[in-house]
């Protein structure tokens, strides 16, 4: 099939590259001239595992290219999907500016054939409804489905997901689309749900929504065992083992940060509001969440007391999470000026986040270039990004390097018995 996608963020770009992969000719479209010249150099614009190689690799076989002309990229598809950004706006809402933006240029770019629109960025119910209305201003005479098929890869295992979805979710109001659909997605699963664009849409919503009411669930768990000293590790095998509950995304820590929890939760909510529903378990999700990464800074305070002035703190990880370069609502933005308000030297360490991390930080935060470097003569340690390469390093070599023996684990990520045997202050997140 002859696909062209619009927008070449993770989703965008991923997904086109995947269905080029399939077989598929796929054309993706960006606005930025120089992402465009960029991926037609074979340079990735975000480090992702495996992305290189696969669009190389299809890009040499003569089914992937890149273009800023969606126009043509239209024009000589049979599909379009659409994977621009959905931010969060001022109010909560889902700022929908980009999709509608696009909706318009299609509408202008489409002749008389017959095409299926696909609204694969993840949009509030109905959007799908108003993409095509948009369509149909610009250009009344349009032959087109406008379908949902929202997407559900993880950034950092975004190509490994695309070819092994859990699900496929299509939303179509007509057959011809989504037997056209089903046909695309086939050859990833046999997991295909077919339904109305509507439910596809919130079906969306609800997953996140869910998998972050989870993981809000599991932290105020975890405070709640900081107050008993429980061991929120045991506490989560105890509870995932019983198959209705699983053992996924129960691990506590300092709150879900990226590009789509935060914002999905709030745009999910103010959707409700939006007909006079007031969600309370959103609400707090989103309350819990706010707090989570001040559990750091909580034990911080309590080891050092009031004798913090003038301490440096070593920070592993600046990522919302590892196998990442993402900053987008990082834990380690809102823990980072805690420290400094408190008259704390910052060092920090992160293996592909750092120049992501740089304009982001106040000037006062040292960046540094190995790990050794965050580590050393620091009197306390925290980890943030729970990143495979530091928890490579024996206590003993730790405590070589640091000041003082204070470990603050905002992952539960090292060895806590390894580190107390070699004398070391353990805190982590419902774990003494
Ligand atoms: N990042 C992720 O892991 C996931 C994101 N999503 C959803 O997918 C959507 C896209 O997310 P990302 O890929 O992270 O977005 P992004 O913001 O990183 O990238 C969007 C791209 O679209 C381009 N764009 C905007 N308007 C355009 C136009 N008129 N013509 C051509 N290109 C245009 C932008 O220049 C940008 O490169 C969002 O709705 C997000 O919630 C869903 C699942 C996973
Ligand atoms: O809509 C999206 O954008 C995507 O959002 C998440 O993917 P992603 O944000 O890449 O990352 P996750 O691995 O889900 O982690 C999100 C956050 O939750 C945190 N987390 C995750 C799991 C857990 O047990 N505990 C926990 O604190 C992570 O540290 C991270 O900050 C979903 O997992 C994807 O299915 C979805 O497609």
């Amino acid at each position: 099939m002859k696909l062209a996608v619009i927008g070449t963020g993770y989703v965008g770009l991923v997904s086109g590259t995947g269905f080029s992969e399939l077989g598929n000719d796929v054309i993706c479209v960006d606005k930025i001239k120089e992402k465009i010249e960029q991926l037609n150099n074979n340079q990735i614009p975000i480090y992702e595992p495996g992305l290189e190689e696969l669009v190389r690799k299809n890009r040499e076989a003569g089914r992937l290219s890149f273009t800023t002309d969606l126009k043509a990229a239209v024009k000589a598809s049979d599909l379009v999907f659409i994977a621009v950004g959905t931010p969060e706006s001022p109010s909560g809402a889902a700022d929908l500016s980009y999709v509608y933006g696009v909706a318009e240029e299609i509408g202008e770019a489409l002749d008389h054939k017959y095409k299926v629109i696909v609204v694969k960025s993840t949009v509030p119910v109905g959007t799908s409804e108003e993409v095509e209305r948009r369509i149909l201003m610009k250009n009344p005479d349009a032959n087109i489905d406008v379908c949902s098929v929202p997407e559900f890869l993880r950034e950092g295992s975004a190509v490994h997901d695309t070819f092994h979805p859990d699900r496929i979710v299509i939303g179509a109001r007509t057959e011809k689309a989504a037997n056209l659909l089903v046909e695309l997605h086939s050859p990833l699963t046999d997991k295909i749900i077919t339904t109305d664009p509507r439910s596809s849409e919130m079906i969306k919503y609800a997953s996140n929504a869910f998998l972050a009411t989870k993981i809000s669930f599991i932290n105020e768990m975890a405070n709640i065992c900081d107050a008993y000293e429980a061991d929120i590790q045991a506490v989560a095998k105890g509870m995932g083992l019983d198959h209705r509950i699983g053992p996924k995304f129960l691990n506590a820590g300092i709150g879900y940060g990226g590009s789509c929890f935060p914002k999905d939760v709030k745009a999910l909510k103010h959707l409700a509001e939006e007909k006079n529903y007031h969600s309370k378990i959103l609400q707090a999700v989103i309350n819990v969440n706010d707090k989570q990464s001040d559990r750091m800074i909580e034990h911080f305070d309590d080891i050092f007391g009031d004798k913090v002035e003038g301490l440096t703190v070593g920070m592993l990880g600046l990522a919302f999470k590892p196998n990442t370069d993402d900053m987008r609502e990082a834990p380690s933005l809102k823990i980072i000026p805690k420290l400094l308000e408190r008259g704390v030297h910052v060092k920090a360490y992160d293996p592909i986040a750092r120049d992501n991390a740089q304009s982001l930080l106040p000037q006062e935060v040292k960046i540094v270039g190995s790990l050794t470097e965050a580590i050393q003569d620091v009197d306390a340690l925290f980890l943030v990004t729970e990143w495979e390469e530091f928890l490579s390093l024996s206590p003993a070599e730790l405590k070589a390097l640091m000041k003082q023996q204070v470990v603050i684990d905002g992952r539960n990520a090292f060895d806590r018995d390894a580190l107390k045997q070699e004398g070391f202050i353990y805190r982590g997140i419902g774990r003494k």
